[in-house]
C-alpha cells in the first residue's frame, strides 16, 4: 500500500481507526502473555495509540513503529512528553524515558535498530496492509522481533462487502503465517458494535501467539 495513502490519512484527520480509549481486548487479554514488569514492547504500525499510554502506565517499556511523523507527534504530545529525535538511515527515532518510536516505513527498521523486544502488540497492523504485504509484514516482523510472543487483534468480516483497509484476515490466512512458528490460541471473538464503518457485521478476534516452538 502507498505510504501517501496513510500520510494523507493522518493529514486529513481520516482516522475512523483511532480508539479514545485503551482496547478492552488489550486491557482484558494482555495479562495472558504473563510478561515481567519492565518487559519491551513492540506496537508495529502503532498510530498515535492510546493503548501506548495504558502499557506504559502498566510498567512496560514500549517500541513502536509509524509512518506518519504526524501521528507522532501527537502522540507525545497527547502523552505530554517531550521526545528527543534522531535520524538513523531512513528512520526518525523519537525516544522518551521507556518508549522508542521509528517513525518510517516499518519495512526499513532492522533487528538492530529495534533492539531487545519481549512481545508484540498488533492492533489493526496486520488488518491495515493488503494480501500481498501481510506475508511480507508478518515474515519481518518474526525476523526483526526474534519470534516475540505476540497478542494480535485482527477483523474478520465478508471482504466482498468493501475493501480495505481494514482487510478481512481468516483464522487460516493468520495459521499461514504464523502457524510455523506460533501455537496460536483465539482467546477471544467478539462483535463490534456497530460494525465496520458503521454498516458491516466485523468480529474483532484477539490471539495469543506463543512461541514454544522457537
Ligand atoms: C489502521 S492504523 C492502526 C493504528 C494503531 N495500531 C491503532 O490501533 O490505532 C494503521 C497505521 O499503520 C501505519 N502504517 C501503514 N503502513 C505502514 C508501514 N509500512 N510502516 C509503518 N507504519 C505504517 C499508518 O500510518 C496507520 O497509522
Amino acid at each position: 500500500m502507498d505510504p501517501n495513502y496513510w500520510l494523507q490519512r493522518w493529514k486529513q484527520n481520516e482516522i475512523g481507526f483511532h480508539e479514545s480509549e485503551a482496547n478492552p481486548l488489550l486491557v482484558k487479554h494482555f495479562k495472558a502473555l504473563s510478561l515481567a514488569k519492565n518487559s519491551r514492547i513492540f506496537v508495529p504500525l502503532c498510530g498515535k495509540t492510546l493503548d501506548i499510554g495504558w502499557l506504559l502506565t502498566n510498567g512496560y517499556r514500549i517500541a513502536g513503529a509509524e509512518l506518519s511523523e504526524q501521528a507522532i507527534a501527537e502522540l507525545f504530545m497527547e502523552l505530554a512528553v517531550e521526545p528527543k529525535i534522531s535520524v538513523i538511515g531512513e528512520i526518525k527515532h523519537y525516544s522518551a524515558k521507556n518508549l522508542d518510536i521509528f517513525v518510517g516505513d516499518i519495512f526499513n527498521i532492522s533487528i538492530e535498530m529495534l533492539g531487545s523486544i519481549n512481545a508484540v502488540y498488533d492492533r489493526a497492523a496486520l488488518v491495515a496492509l493488503p494480501k500481498e504485504m501481510r506475508k511480507q509484514y508478518t515474515a519481518h516482523l518474526l525476523r526483526i522481533t526474534n519470534k516475540a510472543p505476540q497478542l494480535l487483534i485482527s477483523f474478520e468480516y465478508d471482504q466482498k462487502l468493501m475493501e480495505g483497509p481494514p482487510f478481512s484476515v481468516s483464522n487460516k490466512e493468520v495459521s499461514q503465517h504464523y502457524g510455523g512458528s506460533y501455537d496460536l490460541t483465539l482467546i477471544e471473538s467478539a462483535d463490534i458494535p456497530g460494525g465496520l464503518k458503521g454498516i458491516y457485521a466485523v468480529k474483532a478476534n484477539a490471539r495469543l501467539l506463543k512461541n514454544d516452538k522457537k
